[in-house]
């Protein structure tokens, strides 16, 4: 593995949710026991810098102890317990037929792939992972705009193939992969150990929501002319164009469009990550019941 992490998981056990499962939700109070059946994520990387070109045979080998951790956001996804309780008895109906799969979310950048998954990890009982944090783990430093700034985006795109080369032999994960992870067919065989889900977010709505928070976290974005929502907007319309067929190799797709159909909304900004972690499970739900044979089939040969 050239200059890229090397990662292993010892049985894991870590809520990556900052913002799911406050103490004050009926959430927290479902997920206890997803908690004791939790173990300790483990997960080992090199630093490239101080290695040389190959991490793997480098010196400095980093432990992340990726522990079980305290949610500790002040936002609740969760409109009511009735809500949170409806997502947990949907998770109770889908888990059965996971076998352990992972989950690996795909979308454009802001579709939401961390704020869906880390729920879904909650109530699934899985453990959550980003995989442009496992990359700045991998590579040493602290953001993916530095990666691209430091080193370069083909440099970080080798280290994300790594990155979900490692995760695919795992179980039990949800993964927000980072926006451009559909476009290298190889991550399509990594990703296809799991199940993949595409989150479909109109570009307005994309555009919207990153201006809220800046585009200095999102080098393809913040080079672009213009002020944020602009400039994210004329980005993520190319970034689309390029991409669409890509992100429609997933095995199903979350529509927030339809999702705000479906529950009579005018707009898709009425829809809480909780609706469309809801719309996910049903969603794996049908895929996976359809394809039994053939999943069986691919987990098994791998
Ligand atoms: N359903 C939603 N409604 C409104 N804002 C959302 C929703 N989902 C995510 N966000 C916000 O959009 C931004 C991008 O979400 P994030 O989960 O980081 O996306 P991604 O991981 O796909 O890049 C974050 O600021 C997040 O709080
Ligand atoms: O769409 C892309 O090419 C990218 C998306 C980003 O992840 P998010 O989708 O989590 O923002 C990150 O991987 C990098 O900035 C490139």
């Amino acid at each position: 593995m050239e200059a890229s992490a090397a990662l292993s998981l010892q049985s894991c056990s870590w809520i990556g949710s900052e913002k799911v499962g406050r103490k004050t939700s009926g959430f927290a109070r479902l997920s206890n026991r997803c908690l004791e059946e939790r173990k300790v994520a483990m997960v080992r990387f090199g630093d490239p810098r101080r290695s040389g070109a190959s991490i793997r045979t480098g010196h400095a080998e980093r432990k992340i102890f990726c522990c079980h951790k305290k949610p500790s956001g002040s936002e609740n996804f969760h409109n009511s317990f009735d809500e949170a309780l409806v997502l947990k008895r949907k998770s109770e109906e889908v888990l059965p037929y996971m076998s352990g799969r992972c989950i690996y979310l795909v979308g454009m950048m802001g579709s939401g792939k961390s704020t869906v998954g880390k729920i879904l990890a909650e109530v699934l009982c899985y453990s959550f992972f980003d995989s442009d944090k496992l990359v700045e783990q991998a590579v040493g430093v602290s953001s993916v705009a530095q990666i691209f700034e430091e080193y370069s985006e083909a440099f970080f795109r080798d280290n994300e193939s790594e990155v979900l080369k490692d995760l695919s032999s795992m179980r039990r994960l949800v993964v927000a992969t980072g926006g451009g992870a559909v476009i290298r067919p190889i991550n399509w065989k990594y990703m296809k150990q799991g199940i993949t889900i595409w989150l479909d977010v109109p570009l307005e709505a994309l555009a919207r929501r990153i201006a809220a928070v800046g585009t200095a976290s999102r080098p393809l974005l913040h080079q672009e002319p213009g002020d944020p929502y602009t400039k994210a907007f004329a980005k993520l319309t190319a970034l689309s164009e390029q991409r669409g067929k890509a992100y429609a190799n997933a095995d199903a797709r979350v529509s927030l469009e339809h999702i705000a159909d479906k529950k009579g909304h005018g707009d898709v900004h009425a829809l809480t990550p909780t609706d469309i972690a809801f719309e996910a499970l049903t969603q794996i739900e049908s895929y996976v019941i359809e394809n039994a044979a053939a999943l069986n089939h691919r987990f098994i040969l791998g």
